[in-house]
């Protein structure tokens, strides 16, 4: 994944040109692909055309014409199939840079972001709003495009062949086309409601299984009954629907091409200045038919991408909202890890003044220090912000008076590449990654040797356990593979793999038994070895005394 620094760059509209511009030649090529394609649709009534008007004038149709004929149809029908590869494959383009773009965004946003906003929302955003967007493109304006122009190149041909009919086509063309967005439209709205019907089945049944025994102990059987009824009523009845509207729109359409097929032939039998306007010879007659009768697929067609489109501009609308999110501070690397500064303390508070709202202050002129190699323990009664001076120290938020110094230097100033290398977190419970066992440790951090992984799980006592999995390191990740006890001291491993200055833990044995305790307090005093390590924990500080207490 391409991370962007520059994140203005970071738009809906950025990702899509970035795509174009990549893909000039690719897209050059649709475009003829599309336009060769309508031209070929347009040939084999051509053909037939030449074959017919042969024919009714008893001359001896070759094998060529026929041979023509076919070869037209198979090349339609190849670059149709082009086609539509080509157009699914630009849309798929696209929502790869898309979602590439948007975790680009993802990983700029505040930490604030993550705590307001619900994270099915931004889940959802990820994979629904962004399918919605690439139906926009599969089966939406591309293939829009590619339809209008069948239709126009129909209509041409048809002029060219019949004055009369051209202009008859120019005024139903719009009437059917408004039929069939009609019906269509009814069809959703059908589908939609059988759908948010069979979604009521589905949360019913949970709903009903939890509660089982109380609709039976309190006799509820016939209500429930009732609301499934309801829903499956529902459902049945806009099913019905749909499929009435389905059934007869294609007979509303088949009879429409014969009618306008029928009245150009009555008119085109009639003397005078009907005969000008609709007369033509068999052939052109049974090139017409065919033309006409190739006008009403791209127009239904077109209806559905015009509803595809509608409803990816909802998406596209949260999707530019994301990317509009005010962004975090990213800031250049400004430590020098190998060689920091010697008489600064590690960590330093300095008459901090912070609230998540404006209105409410969780800290207030909140000022010590912890200096390098110290080992201490932060206390205060429950919500007096204990854990949100550990924000501060990770720089996930900014004081709003006073300022939250690491080695000298502003901890909302450090680069997150230099925060790995500088700080090891624990927390009450491992949040475990998709991957393997070694993965949890590294957390996919390429400058993490092999060596760095083993040592660190040496040092928290896991070697044995994890040499026994089946594929040792490489074992993919199930949480039911360590007991309570074992995942945190993975968390450990976790934290010291590359070796950080800084130890943070949260009361990182709040979930353990007294003998597992003992087991990570072991492990936690040989990782703590030539670190500064900062606490929350007042079991910790009581196994600790070694270490200094600072009340909050
Ligand atoms: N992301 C947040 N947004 C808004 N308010 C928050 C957020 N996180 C914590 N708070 C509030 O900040 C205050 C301090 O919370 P914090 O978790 O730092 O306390 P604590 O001392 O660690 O408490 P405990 O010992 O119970 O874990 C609480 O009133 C809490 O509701």
């Amino acid at each position: 994944m391409t991370m962007k620094n520059n994140n203005t760059s970071l738009t809906l509209k950025n990702s899509v040109l970035t795509v174009i511009a990549q893909q000039r030649l690719f897209l050059t090529g649709l475009g003829i692909v599309i336009l060769a394609g309508t031209l070929a649709a347009l040939l084999p009534p051509l053909v037939l055309e030449q074959i017919v008007n042969q024919l009714t004038l008893r001359q001896a149709v070759g094998v060529g014409p026929a041979l023509a004929y076919f070869l037209f149809l198979a090349l339609a029908g190849i670059l149709e199939s082009l086609q539509t590869v080509m157009i699914t494959r630009t849309g798929q383009k696209i929502t790869r840079q898309v979602r590439q773009d948007l975790c680009a965004k993802l990983d700029t946003l505040p930490a604030a972001y993550f705590t307001r906003e619900d994270a099915g929302k931004t889940v959802s955003l990820f994979v629904n709003d962004v399918d919605a967007l690439s139906a926009l493109f599969d089966n939406g304006v591309l293939n829009m495009a590619a339809d209008s122009l069948k239709v126009i190149g129909v209509l041409v041909m048809i002029f060219i062949r019949s004055l009369g009919l051209g202009f008859l086509l120019i005024v139903i063309t719009p009437l059917l086309f408004a039929v069939t967005r009609h019906f269509q439209k009814r069809m959703l709205q059908a589908q939609k409601t059988n759908r948010a019907a069979i979604a009521q089945v589905n949360h019913l049944v949970p709903e009903t299984l939890n509660c089982l025994r109380m609709i039976r102990s309190l006799n509820k059987q016939e209500r429930m009954e009732d609301r499934y009824d309801q829903h499956l009523q529902t459902s049945y009845q806009s099913l019905e629907k749909a499929n009435f509207y389905d059934s007869v729109y294609s007979p509303i359409i088949v009879f429409s091409s014969s009618a306008v097929v029928a009245v150009m032939m009555i008119l085109a039998t009639l003397s005078g200045g009907w005969r000008s306007l609709f007369g033509m010879s068999v052939g052109s007659a049974v090139a017409v038919t065919a033309y006409v009768s190739k006008i009403f697929t791209p127009l239904e067609n077109i209806g559905m991408e015009i509803e595809n489109i509608q409803s990816a501009v909802a998406g596209i609308q949260r999707i530019e909202a994301f990317f509009r999110q005010p962004q975090r501070n990213l800031p250049e690397a400004t430590l020098t890890l190998s060689a920091l500064p010697v008489g600064e303390p590690a960590l330093a508070l300095n008459h901090v003044t912070f609230g998540y709202e404006k209105e409410e202050t969780v800290l207030r002129d909140c000022s010590f220090r912890v200096e390098q190699g110290e080992t201490v323990t932060l206390a205060g009664r429950t919500g007096a912000g204990k854990s949100t001076i550990f924000k501060l120290i990770l720089g996930l938020y900014s004081p709003q008076q006073g300022s939250v110094t690491i080695f000298g230097t502003p901890a909302d100033q450090i680069s997150d590449r230099q925060k790995r290398r500088l700080f090891g977190y624990v927390e009450q419970t491992l949040r475990p990654a998709n991957g393997t066992v070694g993965d949890q440790i590294s957390l996919f951090d390429e400058t993490i040797t092999a060596d760095q992984i083993a040592h660190a799980v040496r040092l928290v006592g896991l070697d044995t356990v994890i040499a026994q999995l089946p594929q040792g390191m490489a074992t993919p990740w199930d949480p039911s593979l360590f007991s309570q006890g074992q995942l945190q001291l993975l968390a450990i491993a976790r934290a010291v793999a590359a070796d950080p200055r800084i130890l943070l833990l949260d009361e990182i044995t709040a979930n353990l038994d007294s003998g597992t305790e003992a087991l990570v307090m072991e492990a936690l005093r040989r990782a703590s070895a030539n670190r500064t390590v900062i606490s929350i924990s007042h079991r910790l500080y009581q196994q600790n005394r070694n270490g200094r207490l600072i009340s909050i």
